[in-house]
């Protein structure tokens, strides 16, 4: 199903597949990048469903055929709590799927916990800073060839919440939520124009509690308070990310549930 010229909409028969053909996906999408370019720079999320992908992404024999060592990884969004806690997202990637490939450290971007900064505006301050090392002569942020995001039932994405400030800010970085409603309540995410200047966003999300929320991202509309939205008619924040290239909805079936049918 095609939504826009470059919004694309795939579903899989269950959150397994899903995951599994997110998987190969992403490795083809890596091993295409390295055949024009090097390094390749890549952004990562947590959630369940993410999570799953980095598992399969470990467990698919594509991924011998990625030159890792040229491989940068970045996080979408990350929990301001130390390093080794279990709130981080980097700690579940490492377990899904870091200690399984030949990824050196230093191409694993982590976002500074409260064992490095003060707080957690220093820390989005310190990898907006680490972004603009990486990034082009002129530009703030590495040319990210894909960012992998999930999707909360409110239609959040990274650390981006329906009715927050953080989702006005225009600066190409990362900023500091420090009351998320999703706990814990500070974070740094990405902001909106940096995930949006990714050649290609997936949005991989799977159950039916989602359903609704990636209905109103594709209308481009709220949803109501009693589900998290802000109820004013502005789209979810889901829907206000369009990448440079292409912005793809992997779904499992039951996340198309409230789709209007074709
Ligand atoms: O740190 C986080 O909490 C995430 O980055 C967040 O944006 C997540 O991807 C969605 O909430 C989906 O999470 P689930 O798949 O677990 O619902």
């Amino acid at each position: 199903m095609t939504a826009t010229d470059h919004t694309h909409v795939v579903v899989h028969p269950d959150a397994d597949l899903l995951a599994r053909a997110t998987a190969s996906r992403f490795l083809l999408a890596l091993i295409d990048a390295q055949s024009v370019t090097s390094p390749v720079h890549v952004a990562l999320t947590g959630g369940s469903i993410l999570v799953d992908t980095l598992r399969a992404v470990a467990a698919d024999p594509l991924r011998d055929a990625v030159d890792w060592t040229s491989v940068h990884v970045w996080w979408g969004d990350e929990r301001f709590a130390p390093q080794g806690h279990p709130d981080r997202n980097d700690g579940d990637a490492h377990a899904a799927l870091f200690s399984a490939v030949p990824l050196p450290p230093e191409n694993i971007h982590a976002v500074p916990g409260p064992d490095r900064v003060a707080d957690v505006a220093a820390a989005a301050r310190a990898y907006s800073e680490e972004l603009e090392r990486y990034a082009p002569e002129g530009a703030r942020v590495p040319e990210l060839a894909v960012v992998l995001l999930g999707m909360g039932p409110d239609g959040h994405v990274a650390s981006l919440f329906p009715g927050r400030p953080s989702l006005d800010v225009d600066a190409l970085g990362a900023l500091a939520e420090t009351d998320s409603p999703k706990p814990p309540p500070e974070r740094v995410s990405l902001t909106l124009p940096t995930l949006c200047s990714a050649d290609q966003v997936w949005l991989v999300v799977s159950g039916e509690g989602k359903a609704p929320a990636v209905a109103a991202a594709l209308a481009g509309t709220s949803l109501p308070e009693s589900q998290g939205g802000t109820d004013d008619g502005s789209s979810v924040p889901a829907g206000r990310v369009h990448a440079r290239g292409r912005t793809l909805w992997l779904l499992d079936l039951p996340a198309t549930t409230a789709l209007p049918t074709a």
